[in-house]
């Protein structure tokens, strides 16, 4: 299956727990062009894996719209939801031993994770799953005798099981070593180009960050910014809002009156207004 966009305007997640509520993402505006790879930065709490697994169907928005490739996910019933997740998308969720059967070997895992969609699409041979992630000799090799990055691999052959035509991933380099990071992220990057396939990858980790196309930074349940190829830029809201970078916030207190300009080459300068009682 070739890859699917994703499409969110206005995205609101509140979690509603005993007492208080919280709210994870207030007004995510993103588009991921089909075939595209995109990590999702931001530090910790600010809606990364909410962002994902809203995009997995996992959590229902509670306002705003979500569309991946036909699915609008905000109108979707849970039957519908449950045969998205079997054929369309693939999830990869924190923590590689949260994807696999420990009992089974990686084939094994790969052919129960098919089952689902098995009735109504032909599905790759679980060995060419595995040979595209690099574990053709490790098939049917116990899960305990793997190596961390293998099991990683392991639960992204899962992830992939189907060939969806979306892959989100939550930290999958997570807790492996260098060499193991870069094979898991070199399997990623083979997936997506070799099969079209979108791939969203949530990292902290700045050197997958810096070799990936495209990367997105959600700060307090909002977009932040944007990075290409390692520059960062903001980024225009569909309301024209702009959230500043933290180094120029750090700048301008809340409620700096700022007079902006524009230039004949092009440019837009932001000059704060010095205001009566400020020094
Ligand atoms: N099940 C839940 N119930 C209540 N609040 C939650 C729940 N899950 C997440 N949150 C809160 O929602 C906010 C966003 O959490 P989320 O896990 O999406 O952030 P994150 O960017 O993925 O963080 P991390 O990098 O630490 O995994 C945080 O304030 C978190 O405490």
């Amino acid at each position: 299956m070739s890859g699917l966009a994703i499409s969110t305007s206005g995205l609101v997640h509140i979690y509603r727990s005993q007492g208080h509520d919280v709210a994870a993402l207030s007004g995510i505006g993103i588009t991921v062009r089909p075939g595209e790879f995109v990590g999702l930065l931001g530090p910790s709490g600010a809606g990364k894996s909410t962002l994902l697994q809203l995009c997995g169907g996992l959590l229902t928005p509670s306002a705003g719209r979500l569309q991946i490739g036909e699915h609008n996910l905000t109108t979707m019933t849970e039957p519908e939801l449950d045969r998205m997740r079997a054929r369309d998308v693939g999830i990869v969720l924190q923590g590689a031993g949260r994807n696999l059967i420990p009992y089974l070997s990686p084939v094994d895992n790969v052919r129960y994770a098919q089952r689902a969609a098995s009735r109504d699409r032909s599905l790759p041979a679980p060995e060419d799953v595995l040979d595209l992630v690099g574990l053709t000799d490790h098939a049917r090799t116990p899960l305990p005798s793997l190596t961390p990055g293998q099991i990683q691999l392991c639960a992204v052959a899962v992830g992939i099981a189907t060939f969806p035509g979306l892959l989100l991933a939550d930290e999958p380099t997570s807790q492996l070593d260098h060499r193991a990071r870069d094979e898991v992220l070199a399997a990623i990057s083979t997936i997506n180009t070799s099969t079209g396939m979108t791939v969203l990858l949530v990292t902290h980790d700045p050197d997958v960050a810096a070799v990936l196309p495209r990367t997105v930074t959600i700060r307090d349940g909002r977009i932040a910014s944007e990075g290409r190829s390692g520059e960062e830029f903001a980024v225009v809201a569909t309301d024209g809002s702009l959230p500043l970078p933290p180094h120029v916030a750090e700048l301008l207190p809340p409620g700096t009156l700022l007079r902006v300009t524009t230039t004949e080459a092009g440019d837009v300068r932001l000059s704060p207004v010095q205001q009566e009682g400020q020094s």
